[in-house]
């Protein structure tokens, strides 16, 4: 392909996917965003300088999409229709109406795209929506690759394993084509970049991944030690923190002082209530769980703690683990933590106006950058030739 790509993203979000294409330098560029959310389009504005298309996906026609000429589509698509957690209505429930819309609207396209990129969570595939995506990828002639994979098995201590599903449009081919119609776990054959040499391949929570993974240390901000912290105890005991103590209030010590991570401090009545069901790191940590959009409102399941302090003056016994847990110096794992963890560039960040929760319901919609570089790179690598390993 002489011309760069022209590349529309779908479900823009914050722009993981378009992080993803810089960082695996694809020549090519996104002419266009589509997401509903208002406040996702003011931080995509704010890093990318244009403002995704907002609206409803599904309003969408083929003369529509027609218009832009189109050689790939990134789409990452409502997952709660496939979440464990979630009622997975999958094809019924009403977010999953504008992927089926869109990908249908393919052959009727007089500009067809001739590359499909999908992310979603771990579940999507065993859906009747990825059923109806095959079936139309079968029909338009597409070729495709499916993946689940996870930060951990590229050198970050992150587990967030999420489903990928790479199309291309025939004759375009895949380097190894051999995997053709698979799903797999592995990311050995993927391209190596210069600054990921820690790449491994292993499936997701293997415990040789997580051994070769950095620790968590290095993607805190520093100094990552909680002050001020000791009597910063606000909420409710519903394991919900108050709503009104968004960005400022929440952390406020009393004798004034609000320290740095005096917002991000592990309420005593959280841990009372929710202790045993923390997941807990340390700096030295080499692994850490999915942080979710509802991270720093619920505490089960959600993500992990950071632990600031190895030393306790209680035992770590069944008897009194919460004293123990109490003497943590616990934090929450700031938003800029949370997107380093996601490989994000260092110059993200948030216009003002967006409140940390906020701030953490888009990063925990986002996705692992490490993990979708690498596989736009393989994606859009020589499409048209065969691979020398094949010929
Ligand atoms: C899983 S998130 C994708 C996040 C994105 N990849 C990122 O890096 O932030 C799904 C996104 O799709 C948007 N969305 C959901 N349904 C939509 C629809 N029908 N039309 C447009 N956007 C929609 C949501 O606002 C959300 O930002």
């Amino acid at each position: 392909m002489d011309q760069p790509w022209r590349i529309l993203e779908f479900y823009s979000g914050v722009g993981g996917m378009r992080y993803s294409l810089m960082k695996a330098r694809i020549r090519g560029e996104v002419i266009e965003a589509f997401d509903i959310n208002d406040r996702a389009n003011d931080v995509y504005e704010h890093n990318f300088g244009h403002r995704p298309f907002q609206g409803n996906i599904q309003i969408l026609s083929a003369a529509d999409l027609d218009k832009y000429k189109a050689h790939a589509w990134l789409l990452s698509p409502p997952c709660q229709p496939y979440t464990r957690q979630g009622l997975q209505k999958d094809s019924a429930d009403a977010r999953a109406f504008s992927f089926i819309k869109i990908l249908e609207l393919i052959p009727t396209m007089q500009h067809p795209p001739l590359i499909l990129f999908v992310e979603n969570v771990v579940g999507f595939e065993i859906s009747d929506t990825h059923k109806q995506m095959l079936g139309i990828f079968a029909k338009i002639s597409f070729v495709t690759q499916e993946y689940i994979l996870s930060p951990v098995q590229f050198g970050i201590p992150y587990s967030r394993p999420r489903y990928f599903c790479l199309a291309k449009r025939k004759p375009l081919c895949f380097k190894i084509s051999s995997l053709n119609n698979q799903l797999l776990h592995t990311s050995s054959h993927l391209v190596l970049f210069e600054d990921s040499k820690l790449m491994v391949g292993c499936p997701p929570q293997h415990e040789e991944c997580s051994l070769s993974c950095q620790p968590i240390r290095n993607f805190l901000e520093t100094p990552f030690l909680v002050t001020d912290c000791a009597e910063a105890c606000y909420g409710t005991s519903d394991g919900k923190v108050k709503q009104s103590d968004e960005n400022n209030d929440r952390g406020k010590a009393s004798n004034g002082n609000v320290g740095f991570f005096g917002k991000y401090v592990v309420p005593h009545y959280v841990i009372e209530r929710w202790g045993n069901a923390m997941d807990i790191v340390y700096p030295d940590s080499k692994r850490c769980c999915c942080f979710t959009k509802s991270y720093y409102r619920y505490v089960k399941g959600t993500g992990s703690l950071l632990a600031t302090s190895e030393v306790s003056n209680c035992e770590p016994t069944a008897n009194n683990e919460l004293c123990y847990i109490k003497d943590l110096g616990l934090r929450y794992f700031t938003p800029r933590e949370v997107a380093n963890l996601h490989s994000f560039p260092e110059d993200f960040c948030f216009p003002k106006h967006i409140s940390i929760r906020q701030q953490y319901a888009l990063l925990g919609n986002s996705l692992s950058v490490a993990v979708v570089a690498p596989l736009l790179q393989y994606l859009f690598a020589n499409p048209c030739q065969q691979s020398s390993e094949e010929s």
